[in-house]
């Protein structure tokens, strides 16, 4: 057997996450074309590459079919309920930065807060006859938010991508998304409430809680953490 590590398999996290092993003295690659998600590690024994979607790392991690993984701390919080359970944090790797942000419209002039997005709320109920939407792929994470602060009179709305696009659409009046420089809020004319900062997050290497370690995966694992720190 191996030890199995996940990494993201495109994009910043993949690349960022390739230089922070490197450093390390290990290297990282895809052993095949761009589309080939097979992987290749040199400069340690007995550690596997698998590359997967940053999004089913967490879900891999928890079902113990890879022993580390790479991703995001939104991504396992919000996949994995009781996530301590499941997977240990082992190190922040220092990039892949993002808050997890509730935001209105930067028109809605009279609102800054979670209270006066929840006085909204109620009278918006009241005058279009459903509930404000919020879109949204973090549903776990923001609804945990919006019941510690007390805001109920809300819907969440399903959105996998672009969900800053949903209020100019009119498929949402609210988002709750993830935020770097601010810039897609501000081109879609959005303002973070000055209490909606529900998560800061950056990538995070995790080791399965619940994976299976035989004797030699043991030693490799100890060789590998004293060669990251
Ligand atoms: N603009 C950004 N700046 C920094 N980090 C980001 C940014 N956007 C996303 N991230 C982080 O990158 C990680 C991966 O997010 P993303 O939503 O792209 O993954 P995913 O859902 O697996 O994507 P895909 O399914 O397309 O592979 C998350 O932890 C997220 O917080
Ligand atoms: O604050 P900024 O630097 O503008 O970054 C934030 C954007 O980055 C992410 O989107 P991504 O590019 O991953 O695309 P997505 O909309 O498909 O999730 C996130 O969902 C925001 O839309």
């Amino acid at each position: 057997m191996s030890l199995k590590l996940g990494v993201p398999s495109k994009g910043r996290l993949m690349e960022k996450t390739f230089s922070w092993f490197e450093k390390r003295g290990i290297t990282l690659s895809r052993s095949g074309s761009d589309r080939e998600y097979a992987g290749k590690v040199e400069g340690i024994d007995g550690v596997s590459l698998i590359l997967l979607s940053a999004g089913e790392i967490p879900r891999e991690l928890a079902a113990g079919r890879i022993h580390l993984g790479v991703t995001g701390i939104d991504l396992v919080h919000e996949k994995l309920p009781r996530w301590e359970q499941q997977v240990q944090e082992v190190s922040q790797l220092g990039f892949g930065r993002a808050d997890l942000i509730i935001a209105t419209p930067a028109c809605w002039v009279d609102v800054d807060t979670l209270d006066d997005l929840d006085a909204v709320a109620a009278a918006f109920r009241k005058t279009h006859g459903h509930r404000l939407r919020i879109a949204t792929k973090y549903h776990r994470l923001v609804r945990e938010f919006l019941t510690d602060a007390g805001v109920a009179d809300y819907t969440l709305v399903d959105s996998q991508g672009a969900t800053e696009g949903t209020v100019m659409n009119e498929t949402a009046e609210a988002i709750a998304d993830i935020t770097s420089t601010g810039e897609t809020l501000r081109a879609n004319h959005l303002k973070i409430l000055t209490d909606g900062l529900i998560l800061q997050s950056q990538a995070t290497l995790w080791r399965s809680r619940v994976a299976n370690y035989d004797a030699a995966d043991k030693a490799v694992l100890s060789q590998l953490l004293g060669r990251l720190d």
